[in-house]
């Protein structure tokens, strides 16, 4: 197996990337995914959740709702710490599983782990490559707000509820720069997939 670990802020591109890899080949798993499942109703995280901020933050049929629970967070960073502190041990025990699975099945699989915090959440799992999408803040605020349609106050305070792009260039071994046209994203995906195939048959 060879283990990609694939972060940026959000907005910056990490899904386009991760899609065009798996045009490829790539098997992808994605964090933002296994978040939601892991607060499925009767999950021991979403009965932490309930314990911790209340009944209010369930909706009518006893999912989390999400939104509500989104404007709490991302202006409290008392409350967002206590949320992650419940669901990412659970997101970390379930991709330890989810990624030995994949090997199992195709020992020469290419698995792209898309995991948005990568260097909030101590992410430690053993990749291969690190790679890092990356676009101006003001381009993240941008997307949020024209093609999410989220206000400006909610797309600052979720991009500020992140480490900025420095911490997560220190990090990376390859940066794919998203501020671009997608064409160019694009161009820069196939090079790193190049890379990635050439590199997993020369192990
Ligand atoms: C607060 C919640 C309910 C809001 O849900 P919503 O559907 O509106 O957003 P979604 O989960 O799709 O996340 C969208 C993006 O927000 C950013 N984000 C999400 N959670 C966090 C967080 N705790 N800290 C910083 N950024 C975050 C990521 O870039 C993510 O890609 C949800 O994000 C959540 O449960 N977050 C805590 C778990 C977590 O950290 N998830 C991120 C990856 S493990
Ligand atoms: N050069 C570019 N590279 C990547 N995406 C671009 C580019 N130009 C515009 N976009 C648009 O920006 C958006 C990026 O969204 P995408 O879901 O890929 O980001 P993400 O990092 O996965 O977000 P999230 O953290 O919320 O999961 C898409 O709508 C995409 O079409």
């Amino acid at each position: 197996m060879y283990l990609i670990g694939l972060t940026g802020g959000i907005a910056s591109g990490k899904s386009t990337v991760a899609r065009r890899l798996v045009e490829h080949g790539a098997v992808h798993l994605d964090a933002d995914q296994l978040a939601r499942k892991v607060v499925e109703p009767g999950s021991p995280a979403l009965a932490a959740i309930v314990e911790q901020f209340g009944a209010a933050f369930l909706r009518g049929d006893g999912t989390l709702d999400r939104e509500k629970l989104g404007k709490h967070v991302f202006h409290d960073d008392a409350a967002r710490a206590k949320l992650n502190a419940i669901v990412h041990p659970a997101v970390r025990e379930l991709s330890g599983r989810l990624i030995a699975k994949a090997e199992a099945e195709d020992p020469s699989a290419v698995v792209v782990y898309d995991v948005p915090l990568l260097v909030e959440a101590s992410v430690d799992h053993p990749f291969d490559l690190i790679v890092v999408t990356n676009a101006p803040r003001r381009t993240q605020v941008k997307r949020l707000v024209e093609e999410r349609g989220l206000e400006a106050p909610h797309a600052e305070a979720r991009v500020d509820a992140q480490v900025g792009n420095t911490a997560r260039l220190e990090i990376a071994d390859v940066v794919i720069d998203t501020d671009g046209t997608l064409a160019h994203t694009m161009s820069q995906a196939d090079a790193l997939w190049a890379r990635i195939v050439e590199e997993r048959d020369r192990a």
